[in-house]
C-alpha cells in the first residue's frame, strides 16, 4: 500500500504575508497539449508540478513527445505537429485529473491509432459520457467502462465529423473536448455553452495562432490548421490561491497578498462572492501575461455575512466553492447555493464531503441536490474525511483558523495534484498544519 498523508492543523491563529502560489493547473495542461500538437519548441514558464499536469505530460512522453523539465516550473516541449504523435505502449494513466482524461480524449480522437485511457479510484467513477457522446456525434469510436466511466476506449483512423454540440451543463473540459477534436475534422466545429465556463482553450489556442471564434454563446473553429509554437508563462492558480483569500477573510487581524494570480474573468466568481459577503479585498497591479489577465490580491479580515450565491457565478467559481462553504460557515447568517449540481461529480460528490465534514465540526449545513444551505456559528474540532478530494483536504485546513479544537483531514494525499507545496506556504503565513504519515 502507498502512504497515506494525514493533516493535524491546530485551532486558532491568524495568517499574515505575501506569497506566490504555483502555477494554474487548467492553463498547465493545456501549454503541455498544445506545444505537443504545435510546430517547433514551446518554452513554457510557471508551470504546475503538480501530479494532474504531470500525468498530462508523461501521457504525451508517452506518445512520442520530447519534453524536457520541468525543472522550477520551466518546461521545454519539442512539438510534433498535429500528426506527429505515435501509438502509446501501454494505457495512458490520467492518475486525479478529469481534466488530462476529458482533453486527451478529444486529442486522441483525431489519430491513426488506438489508445486507453486509465485514472485511480476516483477518476474511475466520474462521468465521462459527457465527452463520449459528442465524440461518438463525430463519429468517433469510443468504448467507456459501465455507466460510461474510465477507462476508456478511442479508436484512432476516422476523420471526426465537424458538428455542433449543445452541451448539457457548463463544462469548460466538454468544451475543450469537442474542440480539440474539431481541430482535426474537416469543417468547422461549433459548441454551445449554456453558460460561460473558463475560456483558456480558447485563448491559448490563439497564442499559437489557430483562429477561434466566439458568436455569443457559440464557440467555433475549423479543422485542418496548425498550431505554431510560442512562449508560455502560466500565471499563479487563482483557485490554490483561494484557500488563503478564505484564510485571511475569516480570521480576525489577517493581511494576506497573493501575488501574480490569474484573474481570467471566466474564473473570478470567487472574489465576486467573497466581495458579495462582505470580504475585504483588493486587486493591485493589474496587467496582461501571455494572453491572460494577472493582479496582485490583497484581503484583510472583514466581518463576512450569509448571502445567496447568484447562479451566473457558479461556473465562474466552480472549483472554489469547498473552500468557499467554510467562508460560509464563518459568515452571519445563512448562506445559500443552488445550481450546482455539478459539484456532486468532481473528484468527490464535494456537497456531500463538505456537509459530513462540516457536521462533524457542529457547523447546520443542509446538502440539497443542487447545492447547500449552511448557517455560520460557532465551529469545533474533529477527524473529517476528504473522499481522496484535495480540495476537501485544503478547505478543512482552513477551518481550522477558527475551530476552537484541533482538526484531523484525514488523507490530504491528493493535494500534491494540484497544490505541492500548500502545507509550505500554508504554515508560512500562519496557518499550523502537521503533516501525520501513515
Ligand atoms: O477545463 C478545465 O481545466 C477545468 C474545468 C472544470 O471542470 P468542468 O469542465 O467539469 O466544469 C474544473 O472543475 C476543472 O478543475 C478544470
Ligand atoms: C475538478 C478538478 O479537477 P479535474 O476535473 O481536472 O480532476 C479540480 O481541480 O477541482
Amino acid at each position: 500500500m502507498s502512504q497515506t498523508i494525514n493533516y493535524v492543523v491546530q485551532p486558532g491563529g491568524t495568517v499574515r504575508g505575501t506569497v506566490r502560489v504555483p502555477g494554474d493547473k487548467s492553463i498547465s495542461h493545456r501549454s503541455i497539449m498544445f506545444g505537443s500538437l504545435a510546430e517547433g519548441v514551446t518554452e513554457v514558464e510557471g508551470f504546475l508540478e503538480g501530479a494532474d499536469a504531470l500525468a498530462t505530460l508523461q501521457a504525451f512522453r508517452d506518445m512520442g513527445v520530447s519534453i524536457e523539465g520541468p525543472k522550477d516550473g520551466k518546461v521545454t516541449i519539442h512539438g510534433v505537429g498535429l500528426h506527429g504523435l505515435r501509438k502509446p505502449s501501454k494505457a495512458l494513466d490520467m492518475g486525479n485529473s478529469g481534466t488530462s482524461m476529458r482533453l486527451l480524449a478529444g486529442i486522441i480522437a483525431g489519430q491513426n491509432f488506438d489508445a486507453e485511457l486509465i485514472g485511480d479510484v476516483s477518476l474511475s467513477k466520474r462521468p465521462m459520457n459527457r465527452v463520449v457522446n459528442p465524440l461518438r456525434e463525430m463519429g468517433v469510436e469510443v468504448e467507456a467502462a459501465e455507466g460510461g466511466r474510465p477507462p476508456l476506449k478511442i479508436n484512432g483512423g476516422v476523420t471526426p465529423t465537424a458538428i455542433e454540440y449543445e452541451m448539457p451543463m457548463a463544462s469548460a473540459q466538454v468544451k475543450s473536448c469537442v474542440l480539440l477534436a474539431g481541430l482535426y475534422a474537416n469543417g468547422e466545429t461549433r459548441v454551445l455553452e449554456p453558460a460561460p465556463t473558463r475560456d483558456h482553450t480558447e485563448r491559448m489556442l490563439r497564442g499559437f495562432g489557430y483562429s477561434v471564434k466566439r458568436e455569443g454563446d457559440v464557440i467555433s473553429l475549423v479543422g485542418g490548421g496548425k498550431l505554431t509554437a510560442t512562449k508560455i508563462e502560466v500565471p499563479s492558480d487563482i483557485s490554490s490561491a483561494t484557500f488563503f483569500m478564505v484564510a485571511a477573510a475569516i480570521t480576525p487581524d489577517s493581511d494576506v497578498t497573493l501575488t501574480h494570480v490569474g484573474i481570467n474573468p471566466t474564473r473570478v466568481g470567487v472574489i465576486n462572492i467573497l466581495r458579495l459577503m462582505g470580504a475585504n479585498l483588493t486587486l493591485d497591479n493589474e496587467r496582461e501575461v501571455g494572453g491572460e489577465p494577472v493582479a496582485d490580491i490583497r484581503i484583510q479580515y472583514a466581518p463576512l455575512k450569509g448571502i445567496t450565491i447568484p447562479e451566473d457565478q457558479v461556473p465562474l467559481a466552480i472549483d472554489e466553492f469547498p473552500a468557499l462553504f467554510i467562508a460560509a460557515a464563518c459568515a452571519e447568517g445563512v448562506t445559500t447555493l443552488t445550481g450546482a449540481e455539478e459539484l456532486r461529480v468532481k473528484e468527490s460528490d464535494r456537497i456531500q464531503a463538505m456537509a459530513d465534514g462540516l457536521h462533524i465540526l457542529g457547523v447546520d449545513a443542509q446538502p440539497t441536490p443542487d447545492g447547500i444551505v449552511i448557517k455560520g456559528g460557532e465551529m469545533g474540532g474533529g477527524a473529517v474525511e476528504t473522499h481522496h478530494d484535495h480540495r476537501i483536504a485544503m478547505a478543512f485546513s482552513i477551518a481550522g483558523l477558527r475551530a476552537t479544537g484541533a482538526i484531523t483531514v484525514q488523507d490530504a494525499t491528493n493535494v500534491r495534484t494540484s497544490f505541492p507545496n500548500f502545507i509550505q506556504l500554508a504554515n508560512k503565513l500562519g496557518i499550523r498544519i502537521e503533516e501525520q504519515i501513515s
